[in-house]
């Protein structure tokens, strides 16, 4: 077996707190493939940010190793480092650094002189090329978040890792950033995504990771999760109120109902359950599960009510 890219041992991280310690993390093992793309999805607080900082040595775990091509991230900091590219979920910069500057810094940082071709893609590739002069205090935030992701590819890593990269951000740039990732991807550099657009995880990810409380509850081939969900799902709109029957197996969205069906005679029960008490159905469809229902599905009451899906498609 080839060596992994990214190798998460047995990885327990326990927080302390006045109650006496908080185990985010219980006994985490997970391999990364060297060239996949994986998603490490889970809801609020699964501990998704937990494992990253451990991997990126912001964090250290309470018990387990990581390794990044075989080197330690606590005994072999600087080797690890080296092969890693994060793009944090957090904003931080210096607001007096021109883009050009901070690009040329960070290169500097892994002892790397006349970086300025890599650096000029790196600024086409993300939409950047006129701002590269430009203060990064001057730039609006969807903007400063490209910076971040050529800082985290300035020195070329073979493993990108990308902690919530379109939180918040428009289209336009979800859109560059991932043409971007998935030709670094293509190219043979290891992705780790995670993220709560479980679209664009569908859309991008060779292979899925489920966290949930801690614990890795799924770990599938995106292709195999997906048929393994043996259900297609009835979903129409509506402005009445659901039946307490059809409620508690419902998936509301605003005016979107999302109820599973394992077969034909479901439909037909679900849809005289409607007519009898007189809900109005609008755009009815049967469509197959997709990875917002598996994920829902895992994750039972866990599963975040916040967006699960992108604000507009990709
Ligand atoms: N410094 C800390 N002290 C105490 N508890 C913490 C600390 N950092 C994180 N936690 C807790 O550990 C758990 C995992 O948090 P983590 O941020 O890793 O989750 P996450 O999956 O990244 O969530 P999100 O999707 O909201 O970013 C949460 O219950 C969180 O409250």
């Amino acid at each position: 077996m080839p060596k992994p890219a990214v190798s998460f041992q047995s990885v327990s991280k326990i927080y302390p707190t006045a109650q006496g310690g908080f185990k985010a993390l219980h006994e985490v093992s997970l391999d990364i493939r060297e060239g996949e793309f994986l998603g490490l999805l889970g809801p609020n607080g699964a501990g998704k940010t937990s494992l990253i900082a451990i991997l990126a040595g912001l964090a250290t775990a309470t018990s387990g190793t990581v390794k990044v091509q075989g080197y330690d991230v606590r005994k072999d900091y600087a080797q690890t480092r080296q092969r890693l590219g994060i793009v944090p979920q957090e904003l931080v910069y210096d607001p007096f650094f021109t883009v050009r500057e901070m690009l040329r810094f960070q290169s500097g940082y892994f002892g790397i002189k006349g970086n300025d071709a890599w650096i000029d893609e790196l600024l086409h590739e993300l939409g950047l090329a006129d701002k590269a002069e430009a203060n990064m205090r001057q730039l609006s935030g969807g903007m400063k978040r490209r910076v971040l992701v050529a800082q985290a590819l300035v020195h070329r890593p073979p493993i990108i890792v990308l902690d919530e990269p379109t939180a918040g951000v428009d289209v336009e740039l979800r859109q560059t950033l991932w043409h971007f990732i998935d030709r670094l991807n293509r190219e043979g550099h290891t992705v780790l995504l995670t993220t709560h657009y479980l679209e664009e995880a569908e859309a991008l990810c060779h292979r899925i990771a489920m966290l949930k409380r801690g614990r890795i509850v799924a770990l599938e081939d995106t292709t195999t999760l997906l048929s393994s969900a043996s259900h297609s799902v009835l979903q129409f709109k509506t402005d009445d109120a659901l039946p307490d029957t059809l409620a508690s197996q419902a998936r509301v969205t605003g005016r979107v109902v999302q109820i599973p069906a394992r077969e034909a005679g479901d439909v037909e029960r679900l849809l005289a359950a409607l007519r009898e008490a007189g809900v109005k159905v609008q755009d009815m469809e049967i469509r197959r599960a997709d990875l917002e229902d598996v994920f829902v599905a895992i994750m039972g009451d866990d599963a975040a009510p916040q967006a699960t899906s992108a604000p507009a498609s990709r």
